[in-house]
């Protein structure tokens, strides 16, 4: 893999500003493991809080309004969120296409506006368990994504694939090293096919899906992983950066 492993923590709807002493935690540590690159993407109301700590950490959203700054009572568009010091912004979660029915045309929407502020995207994929059982996961995960991959000019700079199997989100249950490493493959081909080897070598696919401090080396360690985007394990300094600590030593390995 070109770079560096990408562990990025998605607080979800978690945290208010006594969250800050984790982040600067996360932050302070993480200029000891410069072999794994760390981020957070905070709810709206830390972002630019966390980014005013963070000296070494990335920080990003997990969503965005993919309009131009107007009427939209209570929405945050992607100029708003850079401006707030986000540098990226995580698209496409499980969670907002099924809590907010968001439809491709809608992530597509959002994929550009945030492209447009700047911003780097993490788009998300990942199937039901129904799906999985049916035996067609891949097909399911490959089309969501092939909506999305040619808004791309520069996926080496402005892209990352996470790989989320809803069933593995928040059910402590995650797929197997056989599963993980057929799906990142499977997605890693359709990255060759649309960018070319060579760009398509620079964007990385994160897994997520129940990663802790005691699984993240062996899902770190398989291929084609480039990263991992944490949900629970990221609410706290501690267990978060045992994930890095994971990655480090995978990347070692
Ligand atoms: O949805 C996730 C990250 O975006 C994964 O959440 P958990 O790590 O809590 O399973």
């Amino acid at each position: 893999m070109a770079e560096r492993p990408y562990i990025v923590g998605n607080w979800k709807m978690n945290g208010t500003r006594a969250m800050l002493s984790e982040a600067r935690a996360i932050d302070r540590a993480a200029q000891r493991y410069m072999k794994v690159e760390v981020a957070v993407a905070p709810p709206y109301t830390l972002i630019h809080a966390v980014h005013k700590e963070a000296e070494q950490i990335g920080v990003g959203a997990q969503d965005c309004h993919p309009g131009a700054e107007g009427a939209h009572t209570g929405d945050i568009n992607a100029s708003m969120i850079a401006d707030a010091g986000a540098k990226f912004v995580i698209l496409g979660h499980s969670e907002r296409r099924q809590d907010h029915s968001e439809t491709k045309d809608l992530i597509n929407a959002k994929i550009e506006s945030a492209l447009e502020a700047g911003l780097r995207v993490i788009l998300c994929c990942g199937e039901p368990l129904e799906t999985r059982d049916a035996g067609k996961a891949e097909r399911y995960v490959l089309d969501q994504l092939k909506a999305a991959l040619p808004l791309f000019e520069d996926p080496a700079e402005r892209l990352t694939i996470a790989y989320e199997p809803i069933w593995a989100i928040g059910t402590g249950r995650t797929a197997t090293s056989e599963d993980i490493a057929a799906m990142h493959s499977a997605i890693r081909a359709l990255l060759n096919e649309t960018y070319g080897e060579e760009a398509s070598s620079l964007v990385r696919i994160l897994y997520g899906g129940s990663v802790k401090p005691d699984n993240a080396r062996d899902i770190l360690a398989t291929p084609e992983v480039g990263g991992a985007l944490v949900g629970g394990a990221s609410l706290s300094a501690e267990s978060f950066l045992g994930i890095v600590v994971g990655a480090s030593e995978a990347e070692e390995a």
